[in-house]
This record gives structure tokens, C-alpha cells and sequence, in this order.
């Protein structure tokens, strides 16, 4: 994705003064077949921060996920997104996207059509839609495949479309259910980057669910850490890095010296999973 500069501000350098994007606050998830999900969960997402959830299979990612994207409601607790309601979601501001693992795209339908869908759900006319589906198209590198079949692209450009259909309504925060697991290393950690650039351009407040120990420190501002049975937080590890980041950040010893420490994280939230809550 070669992402072009724009003028739009970037909060992505200071999380910590930020307002919030999304609270969660003390809210759990049981399951109608009495699965507990997760367990009460506190967290705060500031605006513009690229926070990354990793842990063990099963720990609540996915369904921490769903909860933030008001896919599934809370058994207890509740959420606010902007300090309000997520009858607010949409407004301009208030905007949310969410990528999905598979890119689920419309075989039928050309790469700008797949791209065009909200904006089509949203009844825009067409002739305001079709810069916006070319501005989507050229974030993520795809300007010129604009009239092909989602059949005749690789995974990762499929991948990229799924990211442009998501970017095409602006959002102020986008949703990630590991969107690069399935690919293999070298074009996933070319996704990386380029999505890495795309949020320090944009701003959006980005949200990660991955397996990837390199991933998420490559990507992140802060990692949260899940243990399983029951979900739940485990720890949460700030990176402290500058953006742009790019090979030499993922050659550099700060980037192993991360890398070991969230893996000694992984290994103690899965050693926690199952022992009950552990704070
Ligand atoms: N719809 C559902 N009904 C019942 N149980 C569910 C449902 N969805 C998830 N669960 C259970 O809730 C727990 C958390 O699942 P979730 O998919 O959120 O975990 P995860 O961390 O995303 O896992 P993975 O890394 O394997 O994708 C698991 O025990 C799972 O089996």
C-alpha cells in the first residue's frame, strides 16, 4: 500500500493526552449456551493509539472485538465509544470499520464495486462515491486493479481491497480480526508496513487482533495481553518506539528485546489460562 501523504492530523504521537475512542468498562460476556467469555473487563483505547490484543487460543480477542464493534452485547457492564452511545456511531468523528481475517470479498463484483459496498449501502450517489473509491483504491496500492475480479488477485491484494472497502467511509477507528493471518510472512510483514504508515498518516484509532509476537510489537503503540479461562486481561506492554517504523526497528535489538518480553508474557498468560483471575 503505497500510502500518499495527507493533510489530515495525526494523534497517533500522543496517546497519552488523547480523549478516549472506546471505554470498556467493567463489562463481561456469558454466552447463551453459559460460555463465559470474558470476565469483567476494564480497558481504554485513547484516540489515535494502535493497540494490539494478543493471547492464547480462546482467551476473548474475537469476542472483545465483537463487543467493541456492538456485534454482540455485553452480559454486564457497558461500553462508550467518543464518551457516548453507540447510537452515535457513524456520525462524523464517530466513524468505525472492521476487517475481518477473511477478506470476504464479492466474487461477482470488480475490486471497485467490493470497495464502492458502504458507500452503496449508504445510498451515496455514485459520482460522489467514485473519488472516494479511488482514493481507498490508491492507499492501498490497488489504483490500477480497480476493474479486475477479486479471482484474479493474489491473497494479500485481496486483503488490501478488504482494507480500502473498509478505509472508503474515513473512519476514526478501525476494527483488525487478524486481517493478515492467513498470508505468508514476507507479504504479511510488507501488510504490516504499509498499514503501519497508513495509521501514522491518518490517525485512525486502530485496534489488532493477532497471533504475531513480531507483529503486534512491530505495529503497536501498546499490547494487551489475554489469558484464557476464564478471558481476561493479563498484562499490557507499552512500545516505546517513533514512527515511522520500518526494517531498521524490525532488525534492532530493541525490537528482540520487545519481542522477548511479550514472548515471556504469552508464556506466562497461558500458564495463567485456566487458573481463574490473576488480578
Ligand atoms: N457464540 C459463542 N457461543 C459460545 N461460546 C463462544 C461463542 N463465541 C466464542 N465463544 C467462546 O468464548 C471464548 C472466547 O472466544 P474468542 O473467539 O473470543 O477467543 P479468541 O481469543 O479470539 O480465540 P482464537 O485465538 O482461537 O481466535 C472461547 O471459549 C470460545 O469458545
Amino acid at each position: 500500500m503505497a500510502a500518499a501523504p495527507l493533510p489530515s492530523p495525526s494523534l497517533a504521537m500522543a496517546p497519552a493526552e488523547a480523549a478516549p475512542a472506546v471505554e470498556i468498562l467493567g463489562v463481561d460476556k456469558v454466552f447463551a449456551d453459559g460460555t463465559r467469555g470474558l470476565t469483567p473487563i476494564d480497558l481504554t483505547v485513547a484516540q489515535g493509539e494502535f493497540v494490539s490484543l494478543i493471547g492464547p487460543s480462546g482467551c476473548g480477542k474475537s469476542t472483545l472485538l465483537s463487543l467493541i464493534a456492538n456485534l454482540i452485547q455485553p452480559t454486564d457492564g457497558r461500553l462508550l465509544w467518543w464518551r457516548g452511545g453507540f447510537d452515535k456511531v457513524g456520525q462524523p468523528g464517530r466513524r468505525l470499520s472492521i476487517v475481518f481475517q477473511d477478506a470476504t470479498l464479492m466474487p461477482w463484483a470488480r475490486v471497485e464495486g467490493n470497495v464502492r459496498l458502504p458507500l452503496d449501502l449508504a445510498r451515496m450517489p455514485k459520482d460522489e462515491a467514485a473519488p472516494r473509491v479511488d482514493e481507498a483504491l490508491a492507499l492501498v496500492g490497488l489504483s490500477s486493479h480497480g476493474r479486475l475480479y477479486p479471482r484474479q488477485l493474489s491473497g494479500g491484494m485481496r486483503m488490501r481491497v478488504s482494507i480500502a472497502r473498509a478505509l472508503v467511509t474515513e473512519p476514526d477507528m478501525l476494527l483488525m480480526d487478524e486481517p493478515f493471518g492467513a498470508l505468508d510472512e514476507f507479504t504479511r510483514n510488507r501488510l504490516d508496513s504499509d498499514l503501519s504508515e497508513l495509521w501514522r498518516l491518518r490517525g485512525f484509532t486502530t485496534i489488532f487482533v493477532t497471533h504475531s509476537i513480531y507483529e503486534a510489537v512491530f505495529l503497536s503503540t501498546r499490547i494487551v495481553v489475554m489469558a484464557a479461562q476464564p478471558g481476561r486481561l493479563f498484562r499490557e506492554i507499552e512500545i516505546d518506539e517513533p514512527f515511522p517504523r520500518g526494517d531498521a526497528f524490525r532488525t534492532s535489538a530493541k525490537f528482540a528485546d520487545y519481542c522477548r518480553e511479550l514472548s515471556v508474557a504469552l508464556m506466562e498468560a497461558s500458564l495463567a489460562s485456566g487458573r481463574g483471575r490473576d488480578r
